[in-house]
């Protein structure tokens, strides 16, 4: 087991070929970030290519662009994005790192003014970054502006030493044993640094030579953009993360077998038990649907990015929502998931050579990074609250927020499911989680003015999240998909993810009454039968997602199924079985043993 500096040495070693690599490839954003899911390192080239790059690309002005995303493209400066800070993270306007316009030099003085406006997590920043996107408050003219993002130097280029006035570190051992340990999350504190006025981001504003605050005209949300961007690549990340762990459970639950043996025969396949099944095929269910929305919501995210090219802020709000909503739903599905894919294993399923234990802890964090999945659902349910008031108005919704259109149906409509096939209707299911949306999204206005209450706008959220998952699946379902009887499978996926769904909330489709408790027993009943017909192509379904055992990483996971020798074979190369007599023992256990045995002769 490697050491916290073995580790990161180990990591910035891969992560620096990876970056050479990239420059003599001159591979593009897209393809280094495919470089990065091979690597799977949880490392330096996420922050400096999904945050730092990006941020310049979002905020600074073409002639900003030009200068530092030469540098940055080219490796000759590695950067982080350091919003976060010791005492505020969520809360971005509340951060306290101030940016004081000087004019009499023409800079801005960079300062951390309380030990909570240390910089804390910025990732690559502890030990490795050179410069650094740093948001802070921008004061001049006496006068506080609210955040604003700053390039910052922050090392010596020649000798990585730290400027003056910079103090600079680790922030010490995270969560698991490989995952970002090998990351330098940092902790940064500022002593009146100063820095070229130019190396204000100004897209979104500037500071005249004279120390004029002058605003552009393109709204203050786009200092978030990064954000927005990265939160639609973790849906993307989440399906991935997901398809692993299920694709580990699943092969391993077709080769392990318990009990159920007749006759002296074979035991049974725990994947052949139903509890096994209603455990996890919704998890195989679910890694499907994440990668549909996941593509949709890369087009969405790539709109509006192009609408903000002609200046046109019309879809900014929708793509706030959707990406919001949709990191915090999937990443939540996939850290639940991944831990009860290593219960579904059984034992095997704690031991490191599963790979399960190293993929939770590398995903757990993506409930809370980019964004804390309640506070970004509570941003859902403010979106929400205002279309419902548009649509009251009169307004009518588009994009995803298009059904609350059909307010007089859905606030009344009865589910037209009768029989157990009726569920395999998708209008019927889509109908149903529509109303499901729609109701909780009104109750929720209208109890808003009464007590607000962050629990009923938090549930809404999740109900419109989850309408939305359902929607991408099925229109999923309505394109030309290739391969014999590929979409009749993907057909029953989707009816599994949209009825665990249902199951799983009933309540709030009894309490909204969407559905009776007839419809909702039939919906289980349906289910039952999805999940038996979707057993005999289980392994065929993870097969598909074509991962290599070196990408699984999973002694069970194994395409051959060799799981047992694989296990064998793994502990022997535990440090621990170099020696036969372990360290210690001659200290610690030889005595008592000793003393032991000479008093029970006496
Ligand atoms: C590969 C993975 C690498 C992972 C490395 C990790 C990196 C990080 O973690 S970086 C740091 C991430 N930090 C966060 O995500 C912070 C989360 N907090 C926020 O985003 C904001 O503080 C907030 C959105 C929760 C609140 O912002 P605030 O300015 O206070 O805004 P209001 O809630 O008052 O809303 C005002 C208005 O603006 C709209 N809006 C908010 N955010 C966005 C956005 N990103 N894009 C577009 N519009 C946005 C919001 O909807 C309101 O609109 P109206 O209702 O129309 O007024
Ligand atoms: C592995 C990792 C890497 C990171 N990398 C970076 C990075 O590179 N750069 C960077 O800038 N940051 C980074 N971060 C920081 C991250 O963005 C923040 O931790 C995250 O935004 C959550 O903010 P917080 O820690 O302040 O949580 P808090 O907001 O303090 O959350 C604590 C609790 O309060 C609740 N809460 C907060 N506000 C509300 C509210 N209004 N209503 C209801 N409940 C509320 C939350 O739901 C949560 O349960 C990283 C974090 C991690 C774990």
């Amino acid at each position: 087991m490697l050491s916290r500096k073995e580790l990161f040495k180990d990591t910035l070693k891969k992560a620096a070929h990876a970056w050479k690599r990239t420059v003599e490839l001159h591979l593009t954003e897209e393809e280094a970030n495919l470089l990065r899911l091979y690597i799977d390192q949880p490392g330096y080239v996420d922050l400096h290519w999904v945050m730092f790059v990006p941020a310049i690309k979002g905020q600074g002005t073409e002639e900003q662009q030009k200068k530092w995303l030469t540098m940055a493209y080219k490796f000759q400066i590695i950067g982080t994005y350091a919003q976060t800070e010791l005492g505020h993270g969520s809360n971005v306007q509340g951060l306290e790192t101030t940016a004081t316009f000087d004019p009499s030099t023409d800079e801005f003085i960079m300062h951390s003014p309380t030990l909570t406006s240390s910089k804390w997590w910025p990732g690559g920043l502890g030990k490795t970054s050179t410069h650094a996107v740093v948001y802070a408050r921008l004061i001049t003219e006496g006068k506080d502006y609210g955040i604003h993002g700053f390039i910052m130097q922050l090392r010596s280029l020649d000798d990585h030493s730290p400027l003056p006035g910079i103090t600079i570190g680790d922030i010490g051992g995270k969560f698991g044993s490989g995952a970002y340990n090998s990351m330098d999350n940092g902790v940064m504190r500022l002593d009146h640094v100063r820095i070229p006025r130019d190396q204000m981001l100004m897209r979104l504003a500037q500071v005249t030579r004279e120390g004029k605050y002058v605003h552009s005209d393109v709204p203050k949300q786009l200092l978030y953009g990064t954000m927005v961007y990265v939160r639609q690549t973790i849906v993307a990340d989440a399906s991935r993360a997901l398809s692993r762990a299920v694709c580990i459970a699943v092969r391993y639950g077709a080769i392990r077998k318990q009990f159920g043996s007749k006759a002296g025969g074979p035991e049974t396949q725990v994947l052949n038990y139903k509890t096994q099944q209603s455990r996890l095929f919704p998890f195989l269910a679910s890694a499907y649907a994440f990668r549909f929305v996941g593509q949709w919501l890369k087009w969405l995210y790539t709109d509006v990015t192009q609408k903000l090219e002609s200046k046109d802020f019309s879809t900014l709000p929708e793509a706030h929502a959707c990406t919001a909503g949709l990191k915090s739903v999937t990443t939540s599905a996939t850290a639940d998931a991944i831990e009860e894919c290593q219960k579904l294993c059984g034992g095997h399923g704690y031991l490191n050579s599963s790979g399960l234990p190293e993929l939770f802890a590398v995903n757990l964090p993506a409930c809370t990074y980019e964004g804390d999945n309640v506070v970004l659902l509570l941003q859902v349910a403010r979106f929400l609250m205002k279309t419902v008031s548009q649509v009251a108005s009169g307004k009518q919704p588009v994009g995803t927020t298009a059904y609350m259109g059909n307010i007089q149906h859905l606030m009344q409509c009865k589910s037209v499911v009768n029989t157990v096939e009726d569920w395999l209707n998708p209008a019927a299911i889509k109908e149903v989680f529509e109303a499901r949306a729609l109701r909780m999204a009104v109750n929720c206005a209208q109890n808003i003015s009464k007590a607000p209450s962050q629990e009923e706008g938090f549930e809404a959220a999740v109900a419109h999240v989850q309408l939305i998952i359902v929607t991408k699946f099925i229109e999923k379902l309505q394109e030309d998909i290739l391969g014999h009887g590929v979409k009749e499978q993907l057909q029953k996926l989707c009816g599994i993810y949209a009825l665990h769904l249902i199951h799983k909330h009933l309540g709030d489709f009894l309490s909204t009454g969407c559905v009776t408790a007839r419809q909702g027993s039939l919906a289980n009943e349906r289910l039952g039968k999805l999940y038996a017909q979707v057993r005999p192509n289980a392994v065929a379904l993870v097969d598909a997602f074509d991962y290599t055992d070196h990408y699984l990483g999973s002694a069970l996971g194994r395409y051959d199924g060799d799981v047992y020798s694989a296990l064998y074979k793994e502990a022997w190369k535990d440090p621990l079985n170099e020696t036969v007599v372990p360290d210690g023992y001659q200290e610690h256990l030889r005595p008592l043993l000793k003393q032991q045995l000479k008093l029970s002769r006496l």
